[in-house]
């Protein structure tokens, strides 16, 4: 028997409620591929039910951590973890994946993990992760796609990133946790999920600081124990949820949101004419009639995230105005735009710009999720579409979204899952 999986929307509902935002993935899996250090067991709160969390939670599992997850709170215990191959179909599951290797370097000196490949996005390389690496004294061989990579106790560096990448500032952060001596990161991310990883790192007994800021510093410890840690709000599903409220002319109130975290996006979304409202931990978003096309260009933090640029390229095909949008981070994360045309989007690509001029309405359609972003991209066209859209390969926005469907019903859309089991 196989099955297949799909989310029906009957468009034209305007949003309303409040919806409650989950701890963030891109926050937790840095985290759980961290815990893989530390002796002793770790209580992480806020953990979101995704298939991502479940895949990273299955590498850790296979490599020996002791792992107990009831109602959003975990417990890691790594100290009898060992360093062991991870199989090439858990890489391929779950990008992310690739988060191990600094961990597992630094505790035991040795790891062989397979090419976590590219996606539908992009290439995404992998090798400032390994020139950090080899910076601070490792070696590494790429075998039939395999990385096999070693060292002796990890020695502290300076290293000067050439881009800040998310990935390759976390893998060295938490290699340098457990190295000897002083690691400087020049260049380093700053997006907060890097201020989250650092916050959980101290509280195993890590000497991290700078995260948030271009410089970070990592005095190396012989040990890491066990610690608590809540993670922080999904600042990506927040800014979903925001799109969702403006493009459907709703009124949602968004809570365990910090709005810091999503001020490009309330930014934009105020430019274009939508009524943003901060609280302290809550964001108040009013849709209206009056669109305004815009200019974006995705940016690192605090720019604006290429992690919400699909949504809102779906809110801004719709009005008077024309919208350019540039996607500086990734070379192929503009493959949602097939499909909002499908759906009636008036969308012009020239290389990594598009030029979207806003059409009256969007029609529904049988559309397909080719990537997360690109996923919820179209649920948010297909919330505000005539007539009934129809989302299509949704495993991709399950490994990023907490029960979407769910929260999106309970703000008055016109949403399900619909379930085709076939016989083989
Ligand atoms: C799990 C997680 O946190 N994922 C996020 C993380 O991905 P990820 O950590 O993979 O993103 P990076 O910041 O590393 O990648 C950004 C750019 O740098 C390039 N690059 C990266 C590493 C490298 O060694 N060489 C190289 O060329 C990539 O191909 C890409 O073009 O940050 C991205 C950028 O904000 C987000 O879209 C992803 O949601
Ligand atoms: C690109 C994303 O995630 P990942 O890096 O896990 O593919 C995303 O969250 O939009």
């Amino acid at each position: 028997m196989s099955g297949e999986r799909r989310i029906c929307i009957e468009g034209g509902h305007p949003l309303a409620g409040t919806v409650r935002i989950s701890g963030a993935k891109n926050a937790v899996l840095p985290i759980l591929a961290a815990s893989l250090m530390a002796k002793g067991s770790c209580r992480i709160t806020d953990v979101p039910n995704l298939t991502d969390v479940r895949v990273m939670l299955e590498v850790l599992s296979n490599l020996g951590a002791q792992v107990h997850w009831d109602e959003g709170t975990l417990v890691i215990d790594a100290t009898e973890a060992r360093t062991d191959e991870i199989s090439a179909d858990l890489m391929r599951r779950m990008r992310a994946s690739n988060l191990v290797l600094g961990p597992l370097l630094s505790r035991f000196r040795r790891v062989k993990l397979s090419h976590p490949g590219g996606c539908s996005i992009g290439s995404r390389p992998m090798d400032l992760h390994l020139k950090g690496l080899q910076n601070m004294g490792a070696r590494f061989e790429e075998r039939f796609g395999y990385f096999e990579v070693e060292a002796e106790r990890l020695q502290g560096a300076d290293i000067h990133l050439d881009f800040p990448s998310v990935g390759a500032t976390e893998n060295l952060m938490m290699a340098a946790c457990l190295a000897k001596g002083t690691t400087v990161i020049r260049n380093a991310a700053k997006e907060p999920e890097i201020i989250d990883l650092q916050n959980f790192l101290n509280a195993l007994g890590a000497r991290v600081r700078g995260a948030g800021l271009d410089v970070i510093r990592i005095d190396g410890v012989s040990e890491l124990g066990g610690g608590k840690h809540q993670v922080i709000p999904d600042r990506i599903e927040a800014g979903t949820f925001m799109v969702a409220a403006a493009i459907t002319e709703g009124d949602v109130r968004i809570t365990n949101v910090i709005p810091e975290h999503v001020e490009p996006v309330t930014a934009k979304l105020r430019e274009a004419g939508v009524i943003v409202q901060e609280e302290n931990d809550a964001i108040r978003v009013i849709g209206t009639k009056e669109r305004q096309g815009i200019d974006l260009k995705t940016m690192p933090y605090p720019g604006f995230p290429t992690d919400m640029q699909a949504q809102m390229m779906a809110f801004l095909s719709i009005g008077q105005g024309t919208s350019v949008i540039s996607e500086t981070i990734f070379e192929n994360r503009f493959k949602h735009v097939d499909e909002l045309r499908r759906m009636g989007a008036n969308i012009r690509l020239e290389g990594r710009v598009a030029i979207v001029k806003g059409v009256p309405s969007l029609s529904g359609a049988v559309v397909e999720a080719t990537d997360l972003r690109a996923g919820s991209a179209l649920i948010l066209a297909g919330l505000c579409a005539e007539n009934g859209t129809t989302v299509e390969r949704i495993h991709h926005i399950e490994r990023g979204y907490e029960r979407l469907v769910d929260k999106l019903s309970i703000l008055g859309a016109q949403i399900r899952l619909e379930e085709t089991i076939f016989s083989q």
